[in-house]
């Protein structure tokens, strides 16, 4: 049996250059993992099927689970009959922003790699993962990064300096497609790549708070005010920066004294049920 922890990802900046042919939207984002993770359990099987025990019951257990579409895909690609139970135990949030069903793939695909033996580098794995969807090579890797491309195309960046993360999130559900649908290209305000890019150059916290910036924020906000009213409080409550993630509707604080985050968590909690207090991961991970 093998064991992978699969790890949440919040967006420090997201950018969007321009829409592609294909329906993508090319992007440049920085990205980086919080300690939020699913933890997912590989068991080899006699029975040459790929099957999914989930914890939650909102996540689908067939061939529309992404971690199921990993296996599948290695399976496929390598001519292989092998059986494997998938025990996915879920603690980030669903369609949440965060990376979540990526993040099950890339572990999937890490753990299959060491449970069949195949010998594949990370930047093999990460290469498949964008066969599966646009934030699975950042999170074969974890860590920090920049993301470009239709966010395959990841370049390493320094962890950022260290601080606590409030996540929460609505009780709403946002679809990505249907986000990036409704973003008018012509009225964008581009967040602070080159800026973020420094700040973690420097380890300046400072400067990283000033230099978040998502353009899919305000799209989403329009659709959903819960998410406004989410950030007005977390900026009243003490955090530091706030900013949506991905495309939402997960808001996040960066907060860097530890005595502050008990008072916004349960502030929060107050018209919110799914609030978290994390660490940042920052480091990518390690394959021995
Ligand atoms: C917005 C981001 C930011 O990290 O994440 P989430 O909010 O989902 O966490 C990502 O760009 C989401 O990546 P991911 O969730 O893997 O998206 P995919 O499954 O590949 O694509 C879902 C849909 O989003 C749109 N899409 C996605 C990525 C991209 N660069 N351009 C797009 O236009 C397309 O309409 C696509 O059909
Ligand atoms: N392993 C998985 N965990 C969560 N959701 C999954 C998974 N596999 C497929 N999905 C589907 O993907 C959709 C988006 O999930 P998720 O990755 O949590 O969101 P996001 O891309 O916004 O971070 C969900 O609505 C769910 O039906």
């Amino acid at each position: 049996m093998i064991y992978e922890k699969a790890p949440a990802k919040i967006n420090l900046t997201l950018d969007v250059l321009s829409k592609r042919p294909d329906g993508y939207h090319d992007v440049e984002m920085i990205m980086t993992t919080v300690d939020l993770a699913d933890r997912i359990w590989l068991r080899p099987t006699m029975d040459h099927a790929i099957t999914i025990q989930s914890s939650h019951r909102f996540v689908p257990n067939d061939r529309k689970n992404l971690a199921y579409q990993a296996a599948d895909l290695l399976r496929k690609r390598y001519r292989l009959d092998y059986g494997v139970e998938i025990t996915l135990d879920k603690n980030i949030p669903i369609a949440a922003g965060l990376a979540g069903g990526s993040s099950d793939a890339a572990a999937t695909l890490r753990g299959l790699n060491r449970l069949w033996e195949l010998g594949l580098s990370l930047d093999e794995l990460a290469v498949l993962g964008a066969e599966i969807g646009s934030d699975v090579s950042f999170c074969v890797y974890g860590g920090t990064a920049i993301a470009r491309g239709r966010g395959e195309d990841i370049t390493h960046l320094p962890a950022p300096p260290n601080c606590w993360v409030v996540l929460a999130k609505p009780t709403i559900g946002v679809s990505t497609g249907n986000i990036y649908g409704q973003l008018n290209l012509s009225s964008i305000t581009h967040p602070q790549t080159e800026r973020m890019m420094e700040a973690l150059q420097e380890s300046n916290y400072d400067k990283m708070c000033a230099s978040l910036g998502n353009v899919l924020e305000p799209v989403t906000m329009g659709l959903h005010k819960e998410v406004v009213i989410l950030k007005e409080q977390m900026e009243r409550f003490g955090a530091d920066a706030v900013l949506m993630s991905g495309s939402g509707p997960t808001v996040f604080g960066l907060v860097k004294h530890e005595s502050r985050v008990p008072k916004i968590v349960n502030a929060l909690k107050g018209f919110c049920q799914d609030v978290h207090a994390v660490r940042m991961l920052g480091e990518p991970i390690v394959v021995d």
